[in-house]
């Protein structure tokens, strides 16, 4: 596959950068969109003269904002347990032998979030935003995007980002360790830049060791996300879930409780 439509895949300096090009659906992902990411991702990564991936979204809205809600009627419109091979995907980032760098550039929300959480490094514009959107929209990833989250930022924060779905600035992603670095959105390309060539001048083995090494230990995690998956593709099968992505379709709040006699009115 090298005729994609959803993403963009250029090589430059030893650099492979892969853009999701869909910045009018805020770059979310839907089955196809996962599929040529792996695809690249692949590409990039057992091509001995790439250095370094960069993963990104085209424009200064969004890095990604998860899967495409227009596309998710009970489950997601392309192949895998819950119609979206999100978990190749991820897989994928871990999978290849050298270091992925999220550059984020405008939202990285719900799914987005989760790569960034994958991605070795992440360097974000000072106008970035970061969260996770499940709960509100009827999903969750029950693999990397909460355990390994828990393990990026600490349990009690994963916790909150999930049960509470707030929006964090790039600062407090900063803070939390989500990224590494932030930027005013002008310099972003520049920093981006000087991280790939300080990886670029080191030895390639000795960081895909170190990158394999890394993952060993979150290795299980794998594991909970696909049993996760299965009770997910159930979940999504469910009223609850359907109101939540209804909610977001329609822009208005979910409703996913009956109302109580003392919420009603007289
Ligand atoms: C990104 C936002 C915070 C922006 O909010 P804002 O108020 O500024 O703008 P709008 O909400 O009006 O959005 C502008 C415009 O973009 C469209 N849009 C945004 N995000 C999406 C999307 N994900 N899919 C489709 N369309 C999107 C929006 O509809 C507007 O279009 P108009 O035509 O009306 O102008 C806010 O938009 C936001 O919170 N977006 C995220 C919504 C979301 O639900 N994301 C998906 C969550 S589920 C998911 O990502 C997911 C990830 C995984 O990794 C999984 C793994 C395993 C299992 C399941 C997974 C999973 O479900």
């Amino acid at each position: 596959m090298s005729d994609y439509t959803d993403i963009l895949y250029e090589v430059k300096g030893g650099v492979a950068r892969i853009s999701i090009n869909r910045p009018e659906k805020y770059n979310a992902f839907r089955g196809k969109t996962c599929d040529e990411l792996i695809d690249a991702l692949h590409r990039a990564g057992w091509d001995k003269s790439i250095g370094v991936i960069v993963l990104t979204g085209v424009g200064e809205k969004a890095f990604c904002t998860g899967g495409d809600q227009s596309a998710h009627d009970g489950g997601y419109d392309g192949r895998g347990l819950i119609g979206l091979p999100v978990e190749e995907l991820q897989g994928m980032i871990r999978e290849v032998p050298k270091p992925v760098i999220a550059r984020v550039n405008g939202f990285a929300i719900g799914g987005g979030n989760v790569l960034v959480t994958c991605c070795d490094l992440a360097i974000a514009a000072d106008t970035a935003q970061f969260g996770q959107v499940g709960p509100k929209v009827g999903s969750v990833d029950p693999g990397f995007g909460t355990a390994y989250l828990a393990r990026v930022v600490g349990e009690k924060k994963a916790r909150e980002i999930w049960y509470l779905c707030r929006r964090y600035k790039a600062q407090e992603a900063l803070a939390m360790g989500l990224v590494n670095a932030v930027v005013p959105m002008a310099e972003l390309d520049a920093e981006v830049d000087r991280w790939c060539q300080e990886i670029m001048e080191k030895s390639p083995t000795a960081i895909a060791i170190a990158k394999r090494s890394f993952n060993a230990d979150s290795d299980s995690i794998r594991g909970i996300g696909g049993l996760g998956m299965q009770a997910l593709a159930l979940y999504y099968g469910t009223e609850e879930s359907h109101e939540g992505v209804k909610a977001f379709l329609e822009k208005r709040k979910p409703r996913f409780r009956p109302q109580s006699d003392e919420g009603k009115q007289a």
